[in-house]
């Protein structure tokens, strides 16, 4: 594994966090739009979160929603991701669906990484990352706690895991219930950093309390974080260009 991921010209793992916004439409006429206005902000990635798209359990729909938003913002990276509502998303779909959908995306040609759940049957997310590599898609294995902060023990358990599973960005977004939770989750970045780093990691704790984890990846060991362009797809996620500001004001001064 590399230390770094490079998608279009984007090098993950490398120098200040890259930003990621995500674009969530109901209808493809949203989705262009959200494409087009994001544009002027030059994020470093884009995600798709495809549980927000009303059609998104019709695969022919998604394969041209997916032709729209590329033809928009062809030269910025794009993450495919269904966000299950167990894990805070919009919807719950079939194991089988989601497979397929995700096959899909990777072997579409429009997207360079795609999101699978950790906690889904691990055939599940060895046949997705399967079939995502043999297309050079990359794979971020992600984890989301909406209610609470596991030990760090227990984040770094999970992290390890999305690493065995040959994920190329593990990722974890947990819940403070308290500012002792958000030191939780940066100590466990920072074990990763320190003890495992053959490869990217992706971390934040959400909401209010945990927005400095959004903004302190690079001394911590985040390799990329959300920012929000209107909407907001998790709390916590703070402006683009207010965050750019912060983590160049924290890499100027390393
Ligand atoms: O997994 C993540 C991280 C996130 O939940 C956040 O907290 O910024 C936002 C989601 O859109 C994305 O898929």
């Amino acid at each position: 594994m590399s230390r770094t991921v490079t998608v279009k010209n984007v090098i993950i793992g490398e120098g200040t966090p890259k930003i990621c916004v995500p674009i969530m439409g109901a209808t493809v006429l949203e989705l262009k739009q959200e494409a087009e206005s994001l544009r002027s902000l030059s994020p470093d990635l884009v995600e798709w979160r495809t549980d927000f798209f009303e059609q998104v359990e019709d695969i022919e729909a998604v394969k041209g929603a997916l032709v729209e938003i590329h033809s928009i913002i062809p030269d910025l990276p794009l993450i495919f991701t269904f966000r299950s509502a167990k894990e805070g998303g919009q919807k719950q779909i079939s194991a089988e669906y989601y497979i397929s959908l995700n096959k899909t995306a990777a072997g579409s040609g429009l997207v360079d990484i795609i999101d699978v759940e950790l906690f889904n049957d691990e055939a599940v997310v060895e046949e997705i990352i399967a079939v995502a590599h043999a297309r050079d898609v990359f794979v971020i294995i992600s984890n989301h706690d909406f209610h609470g902060t596991p030990p760090k023990e227990e984040i770094v358990v999970r992290l390890r895991r999305a690493q065995e599973l040959g994920g190329d960005l593990p990722k974890i977004a947990v819940m403070p219930n308290h500012a002792g939770d958000v030191l939780t989750l940066l100590e466990a970045t920072y074990i990763m950093k320190e003890q495992y780093a053959d490869r990217p990691i992706i971390t934040m704790s959400m909401a209010g309390t945990g927005v400095i984890s959004r903004l302190a990846g690079e001394i911590f060991g985040s390799a990329l974080t959300f920012g929000a362009a209107h909407k907001v797809s998790a709390p916590g996620q703070v402006a683009v260009a207010e965050m750019r500001d912060m983590l160049s004001l924290l890499h100027r001064n390393l």
